[in-house]
């Protein structure tokens, strides 16, 4: 059952949820997103409840989510912070095969702007660099595939994925 679903893992605005979508779309697989189930839980913008809650309160939400994921023949697109709940990760390996989209810093920084707003799981005083820099090692440590994505189109990253898969 394994084989039949595949979880993007990543860097916000790496493209899982653009790229898992399409990808669904064109291996005839069911899609979910991560962060619209956490929103649905949540009953409002992942934003909006850490702003209220704060972020261990969100990591936690977001943990308990993504353990509760079932499905079978998916694409499943998570969040960025997923990767460090340990526990979601071992449930998505057990389900899907992993694949870590590897977008380099400088193209991170120029999709993403302004990320204020975005929910991002970032702690007071730390730059996007140091979250890529803390957060690369597990996305390769909890990856069965590594798609290197630099300069690449959608089209080309969702054969690439398909090829390694
Ligand atoms: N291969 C790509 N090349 C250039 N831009 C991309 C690519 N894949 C996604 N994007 C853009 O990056 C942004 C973030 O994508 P998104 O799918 O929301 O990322 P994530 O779900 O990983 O946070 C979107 O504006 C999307 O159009
Ligand atoms: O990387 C992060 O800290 C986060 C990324 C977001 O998802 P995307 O990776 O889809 O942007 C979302 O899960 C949440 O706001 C936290
Ligand atoms: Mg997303």
């Amino acid at each position: 059952m394994a084989e039949t679903n595949i979880v993007l893992i990543g860097m916000p605005a790496s493209g899982k949820s653009t790229l898992g979508v399409q990808l669904a779309k064109w291996l005839s697989k069911g899609f979910i997103d991560t962060d619209l189930l956490v929103q649905a839980r949540a009953g409002e913008s992942m934003q909006a409840f850490q702003d209220r809650d704060g972020l261990t309160e969100y990591q936690k939400l977001e943990c308990a989510t993504v353990q509760s994921v079932v499905c079978e023949n998916c694409v499943i697109a998570t969040g960025g912070s997923a990767v460090y709940c340990d526990g979601a990760m071992a449930h998505l390996k057990s389900i899907a095969s992993v694949v870590f989209l590897d977008v380099p810093l400088d193209e991170i920084l120029r999709r993403i702007g302004d990320f204020s707003e975005r929910g991002v799981v970032i702690r007071p005083g730390m730059t996007l660099a140091d979250l890529y820099e803390e957060r690369r090692p597990l996305y390769l440590r909890h990856a069965d595939h590594v798609i290197a994505c630099s300069g690449k189109a959608q089209d080309e990253l969702l054969r690439e994925i398909r090829g390694v898969l």
